[in-house]
């Protein structure tokens, strides 16, 4: 039995895409705390907020956070993830937590061409390419002090699986 593996960063960074990919390769589950929260709820990010706001919608993920949380499984963070710190805690003390890091230009050029709005309400009113730059300010310190590994988003999806196992092995041979 091994750890989760818990994947966090900004919106666009790939924790979805890159989580089911790392999932193969490890022989792991998958699980993803936005998908969780749509199937339980039955209704998108976007009509959550819309109908209860976001302190509720944060509230519910720290409950998805807990519910998806088992072992030999890959779960991909909703980006806000660490906004509450017994998130932060909680994923520290179950398991190993990668962030995956890219610059904001990057992020907002990802989500520009994939914006999946139902998914990703704006979070600030502000057009995508600042509102990414103010989170990431907002943000960058919550990621990297919560991350037990740091690893650069901006390569190939399968790079990142790469470098996400290469942390993974060296921690646990050190
Ligand atoms: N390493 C990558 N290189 C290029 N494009 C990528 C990479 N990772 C993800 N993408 C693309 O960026 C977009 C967002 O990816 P994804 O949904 O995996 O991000 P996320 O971190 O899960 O976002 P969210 O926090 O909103 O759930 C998708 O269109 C995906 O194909
Ligand atoms: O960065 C954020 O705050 C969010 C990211 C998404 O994964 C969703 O969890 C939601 O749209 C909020
Ligand atoms: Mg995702």
């Amino acid at each position: 039995m091994s750890l989760p593996i818990y994947l966090i960063g900004a919106r666009g960074c790939g924790k979805t895409t890159v989580g089911k990919a790392l999932s193969q390769a490890l022989g792991y589950a998958f699980n993803d705390t936005d998908h969780y929260l749509q199937l339980t709820t039955q209704r998108s990010v976007a009509e959550i907020v819309a109908s209860e706001g976001w302190d509720s919608f944060r509230a519910r993920e720290t409950e998805s956070l807990r519910a998806v949380t088992a072992p030999n499984t890959v779960i991909a963070t909703g980006g806000g993830m660490v906004l509450a710190e017994v998130n932060c805690r909680f994923m520290r003390e179950h398991g190993q937590v990668i962030w995956l890091n890219a610059p904001s230009e990057v992020l907002a050029d990802r989500l520009e061409h994939q914006p999946e709005a139902a998914q990703r309400p704006t979070l600030t009113g502000r057009p995508i390419a600042e509102e990414m730059g103010d989170i990431l300010r907002e943000r960058a310190h919550l990621y990297r002090q919560t991350a037990h590994h740091e690893v650069n988003a901006m390569q190939s999806p399968d790079r990142v699986v790469e470098h996400i196992l290469q942390s993974l092995s060296l921690a646990r041979a050190s």
